[in-house]
């Protein structure tokens, strides 16, 4: 479904008149099958967000290329309702100016769906996401941290996405809202079969969900292990980067 190509980015140090760049990939290569799971997991600053905005199309790569089911992720109707996202930062997620119901609304409009298929959706949504049909008037300043992420979470999979980028999706949420979350992506992946490109920190949650773990040091892959054998990886820095993150 997903191959990521020998694909590279850099950015420019320093501002414009500076020739100097930071390497931030370089030479990422891996594939993702379709209803796969994959954790990304590294220090901060290791490329992580960059790689997620790539697979989203949301920048380009200096080099590589990023396929989804055959077609270059950079052409939007590669990704036009098949890859959507669901970020850290909630609060800014969502136009504070949107009801729940026009936030949910927002990528069904650019689809040929008849309003009363979208209203019909927007219940059915809500529903999968464990909020009431109450919450389709309220607004974003109305809603806790964790049905606010509910509110993303079920923009993202309305367009019924085959793979979804969740880029620390649930750092900010507290520890039994994190939790509640985890099962409620859970399940719609089960429901949809659609793939996640799960990025964290948080070990514990990617073990939770994920197949896959792969492990990023500056931009390129240390290691790609099956989550069953995420205790018994194989480089010393994996190990050093584990241990550090469960203590
Ligand atoms: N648009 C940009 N312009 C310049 N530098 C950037 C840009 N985006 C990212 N970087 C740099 O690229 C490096 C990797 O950033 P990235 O956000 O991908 O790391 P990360 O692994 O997601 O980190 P974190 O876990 O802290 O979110 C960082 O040094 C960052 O400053």
């Amino acid at each position: 479904m997903l191959i990521v190509d020998r694909v590279e980015k850099s950015y420019r140090k320093g501002g414009f008149i500076s020739s100097e760049r930071q390497h931030v990939l370089k030479g990422i290569s891996f594939e993702c099958k379709q209803g796969e799971c994959l954790g990304i997991i590294g220090e901060s600053g290791s490329g992580k967000s960059t790689l997620g905005r790539l697979i989203l199309g949301i920048e380009k790569p200096n080099r590589g290329t990023i396929w989804f089911e055959g077609k270059n992720v950079t052409d939007r109707r590669a990704r036009s309702g098949n890859i959507s996202a669901v970020f850290q930062d909630y609060t800014s997620s969502i136009n504070p100016f949107y009801s729940v119901e026009e936030a949910i609304m927002e990528p069904l409009r650019l689809r040929k769906i008849s309003k009363r298929d979208i209203q019909n959706n927007i219940d059915a949504l809500l529903d999968q996401v464990g909020l009431n049909p109450s919450y389709r008037k309220k607004y974003p300043h109305d809603l806790s941290g964790g049905e606010t992420q509910r509110v993303c979470i079920a923009r993202a999979v309305s367009t019924e996405p085959k793979c979804i980028v969740l880029d620390e999706a649930i750092s900010s949420l507290d520890g039994s809202v994190q939790f509640q979350v985890l099962e409620l992506l859970k399940s719609l992946r089960n429901m949809y079969n659609m793939g996640f490109i799960f990025i964290t920190h948080d070990i514990q949650a990617a073990a939770y969900i994920c197949d896959r773990v792969m492990i990023i040091r500056n931009g390129q892959i240390e290691e790609m292990v099956k989550v069953e054998q995420l205790k018994d990886v194989q480089s010393a820095y994996a190990k050093q980067l584990l241990q550090m993150i469960m203590t």
